[in-house]
């Protein structure tokens, strides 16, 4: 039985429980249940704070997490980044005031800077020889600066809308571009079936989110330049029309560059071209 870690709330909570149900795994059923146990499908689910996943699956007996990499970042623990989950895109920030005349990290030197993110902000300090002082605060981290709290943020940053409001600008390289990952316990082997279902299952449903199968119809002589544009996984599949002049081609495709594809596919030659979306997958 695999035991995983999944967030019981914070802006990962939802995608995550979507793409186990996606899976075919039992959610729980009311806000208030800690664990499921999936007896069928040999997985047992914890519902646990964000911001602790990467300790449960580091220390104890939890095989695997869904969590930020921001927050795997931030935590002491034995817990490695296993998978990219494909959403929960985000950056880790530094942010000042917009009239403040703070540019560069080296100018974060002698000043107080909030975070929720202690470890994370520590040793990227740390790394690049700056001294300041941390100042932990649980949340709404962009107010700690009008509030006379702190000089200076570094914070999660999606849209930018919550700092705007704030009145603060970001500044310096992102300090760790983040997004939802698997995290694994060194307890767990690759190798275990258990985990190679479950890896295979979640892939299945990511490839399903940003794939579709494209169909079309091309003279033979024109497949090899049209196979250039659709590669495919392995290799696109080729069927025989009535008209022995011209071939069928089924290939996956990246959702993202479906009408840059076509256009190019158009000009090979292709014609009939058509996208089905893709229910689930198993690659
Ligand atoms: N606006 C956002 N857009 C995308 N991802 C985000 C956003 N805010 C937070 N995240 C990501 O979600 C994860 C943290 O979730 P969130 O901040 O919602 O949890 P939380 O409820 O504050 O957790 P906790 O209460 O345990 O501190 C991090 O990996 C972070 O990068
Ligand atoms: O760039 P944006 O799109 O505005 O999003 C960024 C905000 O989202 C998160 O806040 P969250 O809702 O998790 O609240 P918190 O500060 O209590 O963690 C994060 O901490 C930022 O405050
Ligand atoms: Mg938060």
């Amino acid at each position: 039985m695999l035991r995983i870690a999944v967030p019981n709330k914070g802006m990962l909570s939802e995608p995550s429980w979507n793409l186990l149900e996606e899976s075919g795994y039992k959610l729980r059923t009311n806000p208030r249940q800690l664990v499921v146990n999936d007896e069928e499908n040999g997985i047992e689910l914890f519902y646990l704070r964000p911001l602790d996943i990467a300790v449960y699956v580091g220390a104890g007996n939890i095989d695997l997490g869904l969590t930020g990499r921001d927050m795997l970042l931030n935590t002491e623990t034995e817990a490695t980044e296993y998978m990219q989950l494909g959403y929960g895109a985000s950056t880790f920030r530094f942010a000042a005031p917009k009239d403040s005349s703070i540019e560069r990290i080296e100018d974060i030197n002698g000043l107080r800077v909030a975070t929720s993110y202690d470890k994370l902000l520590h040793d990227y300090l740390t790394a690049h020889g700056i001294n300041a002082k941390v100042v932990h605060l649980d949340g709404a981290v962009e107010s700690s600066v009008h509030l006379g709290v702190a000089d200076l943020i570094a914070d999660v940053v999606s849209t930018g809308t919550t700092l705007r409001n704030a009145g603060l600008r970001v500044f310096g390289e992102p300090i760790v571009k983040s997004e939802a990952v698997l995290v694994k316990s060194p307890r767990v082997n690759e190798s275990n079936p258990e985990l190679q279902v479950f890896e295979r299952r979640l892939k299945g449903v990511l490839t399903a989110h940003h794939y579709v199968l494209m169909d079309y119809d091309i003279k033979q002589s024109d497949i090899p330049a049209a196979i250039e544009i659709t590669p495919g996984f392995e290799s696109p599949t080729i069927s025989p029309l009535h008209d022995s002049e011209w071939a069928a081609v089924r290939v996956m495709v990246p959702k993202g560059q479906v009408n840059s594809i076509m256009d190019r596919l158009y000009d090979a030659g292709a014609r009939a071209i058509i996208v089905t979306a893709l229910q689930a997958s198993r690659m």
